[in-house]
């Protein structure tokens, strides 16, 4: 049996017999060479990182052209840093689960420090506050969830996090957003020395949301007399601190039981999978797919590894924006949350095995090809058709890939003005095109309110994935009953109208009623969502 732990360098052969690449540089030289200069620190360290930006890491430094390692930062699960990092000394087993079944696994070593970087963690705050003051540094990156980067309650106020950390100032912040401003004002006031702040997570205009959310946090503080306008104005300045957009790709479900079964088979000893009690779940292996895109903007004030020579698209503003709404509110997260919203009401366990409904297929297809593309701006770097195309034959029926329902029905409230606000945005936008024409987004949003009944269509209890919003939702439609007579408007009026969940008044844009007649229909008795999604394609679909 091999470990991650064991010295891979002058074990290769034991490696190679379990099936498993290893790197050819010291991880011990990169780590003493990180800590004399800093480049790359990463905010949120679950499975995406682990395999998509850890392997970009690690091609730049087999290639020679980075010379530092990664740090990583969680500051809201210290279950990850405690649980898949520190005992296995930062490094991570990635498994590309292909088409064919078989499976790529290599070991990274290029993540060389990670920490619990909130001050109830000191030695570990006091580190991060050591290395945000590092000239060297260059990049900040970001995959901490939508939620990560949010300030404010489902009415749109200010949370009492955030409240508490702009009246308690820099000192010792409690919120995410808001101990990395502190963070920000310890490199000002130690030569102010530029940075980029790169999120990449699954939003439209990533990098302006996170943006906002500094500057939130920096004016709070500046009017309650903790930092100056030059604070201000070094965040605002664009050759001081940078907040490029990005648009990532890659499905990278939950570890997965039968993964980690075929690894200790393999005679790998790490195979164990972490549940975390903030619902994280992790493990010293990740699992991913094939397939993969980054997209980013190119805005490095402090300069930047060559993402590019690990096959990162480097390009500009424009073009980068466009890739992201294809992906993230037109051709790729609209289809899956669609799938989640389904699959967990019809009591799906897999992804792959949703794409063996012909319905499910037809309502995702409606929603992409029909009701998507049309408003699509193409970002020439991916052709948004063939890009669809690739994700309903051949990425989501992969049935290699563990996805689940599931886990992309986590945070739902989160993703839904991304999923599909802006896409009726578009249709309330632009020339030539109607709202009210919609039928897929309005027929997938009375689901997730169907969904939110916490009742499957057999009338069965199920437990929902965990979001930030669910007490807050749960009341909207907690006490209906499979059958019984419900004045649905009555229950749905105050949510369907809410701007900062669906973007707009539903109502207003004739959307309303539309989610409020699929939401009767799908709370008719047993078996009504598979009806009523069987009525609108046999009705609507083109
Ligand atoms: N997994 C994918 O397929 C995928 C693909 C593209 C983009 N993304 C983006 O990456 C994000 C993370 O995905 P993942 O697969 O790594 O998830 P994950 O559950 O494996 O890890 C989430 C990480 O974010 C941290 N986190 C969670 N809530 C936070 C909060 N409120 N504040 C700060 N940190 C927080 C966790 O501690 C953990 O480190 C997604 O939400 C999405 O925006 C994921
Ligand atoms: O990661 P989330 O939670 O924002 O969304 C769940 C999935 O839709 C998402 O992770 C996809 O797998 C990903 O966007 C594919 O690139």
């Amino acid at each position: 049996m091999v470990k991650l732990t064991d010295d891979y360098l002058n074990n290769k052969a034991a490696f190679a017999a379990a099936g498993i690449t290893v790197p050819t540089y010291d991880q011990d030289k990169l780590r003493t060479a990180t800590n004399e200069h800093p480049r790359w620190v990463h905010f949120g360290g679950g499975n995406l990182f682990r395999a998509f930006h850890a392997a970009i890491a690690n091609t730049l430094i087999e290639k020679g052209e980075l010379d530092s390692g990664v740090i990583v930062a969680d500051t809201y699960d210290n279950s990850v840093v405690d649980g898949v990092y520190k005992p296995f000394n930062d490094r991570v087993l990635r498994v590309i689960t292909k088409a064919d079944g078989n499976f790529d696994k290599e070991l990274f070593a290029s993540v060389t420090e990670s920490l619990f970087a909130t001050p109830a963690r000191e030695a570990d705050w006091k580190r991060m506050q050591e290395i945000f003051k590092a000239p060297s540094l260059q990049v900040v990156s970001f995959s901490i969830t939508e939620k990560g980067y949010n300030l404010k309650t489902v009415a749109g106020d200010l949370n009492d996090l955030t409240k508490a950390d702009l009246a308690a100032g820099p000192a010792a912040p409690k919120g995410n957003m808001a101990g990395l401003v502190a963070l920000l004002l310890g490199r000002f006031q130690n030569g102010a020395t530029p940075l980029t702040l790169m999120s990449t997570d699954n939003f439209s205009n990533n990098g302006d949301k996170l943006k906002d959310s500094v500057l939130t946090i920096a004016k709070g503080w500046k009017e309650n007399g903790f930092v100056g306008q030059d604070f201000l104005d070094y965040l605002q300045d664009s050759k001081k601190i940078s907040f490029p957009l990005s648009m990532i790709d890659r499905i990278t479900p939950n570890p997965s039981e039968a993964v980690s079964a075929k690894l200790k088979d393999s005679g790998f000893e790490d195979y164990t999978i972490i549940h975390t009690p903030k619902h994280t779940n992790i493990a010293p292996f990740t699992n991913t797919e094939e397939v993969h895109y980054l997209v980013v903007e190119d805005n490095f004030p402090n300069g930047r590894p060559k993402f590019e020579d690990a096959g990162v698209i480097m390009t500009d503003r424009k073009t980068v924006g466009e890739a992201d709404e294809m992906k993230v509110t037109t051709c790729l997260n609209p289809l899956h949350t669609s799938l989640a919203i389904f699959g967990s009401v019809l009591q799906f366990k897999s992804i792959s095995d949703e794409l063996q409904n012909d319905d499910l297929v037809g309502v995702i297809k409606q929603i992409g090809y029909v009701e998507g593309l049309p408003v699509v701006t193409d970002p020439k770097v991916i052709n948004p058709k063939e890009f669809i195309d690739q994700l309903v034959t051949k990425r989501l029926p992969n049935p290699y890939i563990p996805d689940t329902p599931q886990r992309i029905a986590t945070d739902t409230s989160q993703k839904i003005p991304v999923r599909y606000g802006v896409t009726i945005k578009q249709y309330v936008d632009r020339d030539g095109f109607d709202p009210s024409t919609l039928e897929f987004i309005p027929l997938t949003i009375a689901g997730w309110f169907r969904y939110l009944m916490a009742v499957n269509d057999e009338g069965e209890a199920f437990e929902p994935s965990p979001d930030p919003m669910m007490d807050d939702l749960k009341k909207y439609v907690g006490d209906i009953k499979l059958g019984e007579p419900t004045d649905v408007h009555a229950h749905l009026k105050d949510i369907l109208t809410n701007k900062a969940i669906f973007g707009q008044d539903l109502y207003a844009v004739g959307l309303g009623e539309k989610v409020e007649n699929y939401f009767s229909q799908m709370i008719a008795g047993k078996g009504a969502i598979v009806k009523t999604i069987e009525d609108a394609l046999a009705k609507h679909a083109k």
